[in-house]
């Protein structure tokens, strides 16, 4: 069958709106329209391809990045756009690129950390690009006096960054401080005196993250004027004394706070990208297996195909609401820090660590999941998985390193089950501690497979699970005479109650939507299908927890398993329809087997003649290399 919509077939078996479903992906009818406007505008502009980039060298690929960011920012301000909509348009360009760190952690820093002057004298430079900034923190070796190391944008492009250094006066270490500080000339780009810098090197994959220039950065006496110290969260005064306002120290690290809560909202992109085209393509995809000589069955309805895609389906969705929780929970919190109320910020820190961990992990293991079950073709550049996963990949490390991040999500969780001795009543998401008692004792109330599609079921279960690890490992560190040697000793343990306590936020966020009116047919009946297939999958992928802690008896585990596969079955008609929702352009999923038309092979080989292998039929070498060795046996042969 050549042109044509192949995946019609399956579009009509959708039993829900679609249309109603992609303003609920998108958040709001406003942010739908938004996005499906901006991401047009980029699929319709040719000098936003991006299907060559395995190709280029790693300056062709710089020099094409820079000469997109460009054009995007031309194109920004020709069209007037808003900064929700310039916004959009840099993430539906797609390529990692120093604006991402200008205005995604320079400007946020600045603003986080810098008084109302410094914010009136470095923002509008940075809002109208007439500087280019970074985010410097992280370090070659151990300490934070070797060299920084890794900041994206620093390498090649920026001309400022600001940099998270040891603040000394008098002989005093008052610890890490943030400093906005001119790297190089802003006429001829060349670094400042005392100044090194330059790109780190190749990174994992072809193309893929090498449009980042990460950089290496060291001073050599390099005068930076005081009042380019943030000075939001303490002050050096013109005589040189150290004072600090009334707030907390943690406030330095406030940028990490946001930039991990939109990490997470990007997690859901990240995945519902790759799902995409893995589930469009088990559509397209037929094997053997028919009965009665009708067509080959499509991979899709194999149950093992189904059991590795959908979780994944079902956790995009998750990963998209909990990331919109997430963000109204930064914003309420930025909110209460401007009221001096700083009561919350432990919770908001604990929830963007852990969530980031969580879904960064999930999602770089489920994008590399949908490149397996496209088989071969998953292989394939053309695929686009090869490359989303390399860009991926290290979500896993930046932004802190994954288990660190759980590390401090299980010493917020251990202090909360400390202070419930002295009477203080856990909140948000750790209110579930409160009820402690009852969790530790609970039976789960599973009779028959149904009994796992009831909500409080499900949460009941997921809180004994998760208050019983951390009380576990809280009477375990009470064991040791020096605590800081207990948290160490019993670290992988503690590891895992935070991973109990995110997915549980996680799960309770999703039921939480469900409980939202959501307006179109079967919409929300379909959220509930792929909230159950979430809270079910993990429950079975974790149930040596749920039984080792006594939550669920190995019956309920079985009728749970049970009833997750009566959910793939409900999913399994509406699968397309609920990768369609996510409103994504041919351009933007970058991806032959995840096309809208699912015209999947005639693309495949006339995509093979375009490699420029393929560019002459004798390739390069072979006369060099190939015809002799090949003369060469020839003449042994003969002997
Ligand atoms: C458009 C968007 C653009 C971009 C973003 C989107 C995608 C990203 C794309 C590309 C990647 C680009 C950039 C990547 C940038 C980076 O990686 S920047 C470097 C980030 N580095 C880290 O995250 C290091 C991880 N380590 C930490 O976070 C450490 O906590 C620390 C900040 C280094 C401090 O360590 P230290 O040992 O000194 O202290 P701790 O014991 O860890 O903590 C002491 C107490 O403070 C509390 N704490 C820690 N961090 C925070 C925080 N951020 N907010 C609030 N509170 C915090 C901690 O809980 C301790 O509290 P206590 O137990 O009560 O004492
Ligand atoms: C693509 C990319 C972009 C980046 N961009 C920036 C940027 O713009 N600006 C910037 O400042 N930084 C940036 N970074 C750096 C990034 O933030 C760090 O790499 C990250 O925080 C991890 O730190 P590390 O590399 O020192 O890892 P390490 O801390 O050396 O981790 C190595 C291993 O040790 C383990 N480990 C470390 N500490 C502990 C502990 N306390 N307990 C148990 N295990 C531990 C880790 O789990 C890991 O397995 C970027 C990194 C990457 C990969």
């Amino acid at each position: 069958m050549e042109g044509g919509d192949h995946l019609a077939h399956e579009r009509k078996k959708a039993q829900f709106d679609v249309e109603a479903m992609k303003i609920v992906w998108a958040g709001s009818r406003h942010a739908f329209e938004v996005s499906d406007r901006i991401s047009k505008l980029v699929a319709s502009d040719p000098a936003f391809r991006k299907d060559n980039r395995p190709m280029l060298s790693r300056k062709e690929l710089f020099k094409n990045t820079l000469r997109k960011a460009a054009y995007a920012w031309k194109r920004i301000i020709e069209l007037r756009l808003s900064e929700e909509e310039a916004s959009k348009l840099r993430f539906y360009v797609d390529e990692p690129a120093f604006t991402d760190l200008h205005w995604g952690m320079f400007l946020p820093a600045i603003k986080g950390q810098g008084t109302e002057e410094q914010q009136q004298k470095w923002l509008p430079l940075a809002y109208k690009m007439q500087i280019i900034g970074c985010y410097a923190q992280t370090e070659l070796g151990h300490g934070s006096n070797s060299s920084k190391w890794w900041p994206g944008g620093l390498g090649k492009i920026s001309t400022h960054a600001v940099v998270y250094a040891r603040l000394i006066t008098d002989g005093q270490d008052h610890g890490v401080h943030g400093f906005i500080v001119q790297l190089r000339s802003l006429d001829d780009h060349s670094p400042l005196p005392g100044i090194t810098v330059g790109d780190i090197g190749m990174k994992f994959g072809n193309g893929a993250y090498n449009t980042m220039d990460n950089g290496v950065l060291r001073f050599d006496h390099v005068r930076i004027p005081r009042d380019q110290m943030l000075m939001k969260v303490s002050q050096v005064s013109r005589e040189g004394k150290y004072s600090q306002s009334n707030v907390p120290r943690q406030l330095v690290y406030g940028t990490m706070v946001f930039v991990r809560q939109t990490i997470v909202a990007d997690a859901s992109c990240a995945l519902s990208r790759a799902v995409c085209i893995a589930t469009r393509y088990s559509a397209v995809r037929r094997q053997f297996g028919s009965q009665n000589g009708g067509p080959e069955t499509q991979v899709i309805d194999y149950k093992t195909q189904q059991s590795r895609l959908f979780p994944l389906l079902a956790s995009a969705y998750a990963f998209r609401f909990v990331g919109e929780w997430l963000k109204w929970l930064y914003t309420d919190v930025t909110q209460r820090l401007q009221a001096n109320d700083f009561s919350t910020l432990p919770e908001a820190h604990a929830c963007t660590a852990g969530l980031k961990s969580l879904t960064t992990a999930a999602t770089a293991d489920g994008i590399e999941e949908c490149r397996k079950l496209c088989g071969g073709h998953g292989y394939l550049c053309s695929s686009g998985l090869p490359e989303l996963f390399a860009v991926y990949v290290p979500a896993c490390t930046y932004e802190g390193d994954n288990t660190v991040l759980l590390l401090q999500v299980a010493r917020f969780l251990v202090k909360t089950l400390s202070q419930l001795g002295s009477g203080k009543q856990p909140v948000g998401t750790t209110a579930y501690m409160g009820q402690v008692e009852h969790l530790m004792q609970c039976h789960c109330n599973v009779q028959k497979a149904e009994d796992w599609l009831k909500p409080a079921v499900i949460l009941e279960a997921f809180e004994a699970r998760s208050a019983r690890m951390s009380v576990a490992c809280a009477k375990n560190l009470s064991k040791f005479t020096n605590p800081e040697e207990g948290f160490a000793e019993l670290s992988g343990d503690l590891v895992e109650a935070a991973i109990a306590h995110c997915q549980l936020i996680i799960v309770s966020k999703f039921i939480e939507k469900l409980q939202q009116d959501i307006p179109g047919k079967g919409v929300k009946q379909q959220l509930g299908v792929l909230c159950n297939i979430y809270a079910l999958f993990l429950l079975h992928k974790h149930q040596g927890d749920f039984l080792s802690t006594g939550c669920i008896t190995p019956k309920q585990a079985y009728l749970a398993n049970e009833q997750l596969r009566a959910l793939y079955s409900q999913a399994r008609p509406n699968a397309i329809a609920l990768v369609d929702a996510f409103n994504y352009t041919d351009h933007y999923l970058g991806s032959i087997l995840g096309c809208y038309d699912g015209n999947v092979y005639p693309k495949l080989y006339e995509a093979a003649w375009k490699d420029p292998l393929n560019d002459s039929v004798v390739p390069d070498g072979y006369r060099e290399y190939i015809w002799p060795m090949l003369k060469q046996q020839l003449r042994t042969a003969r002997l």
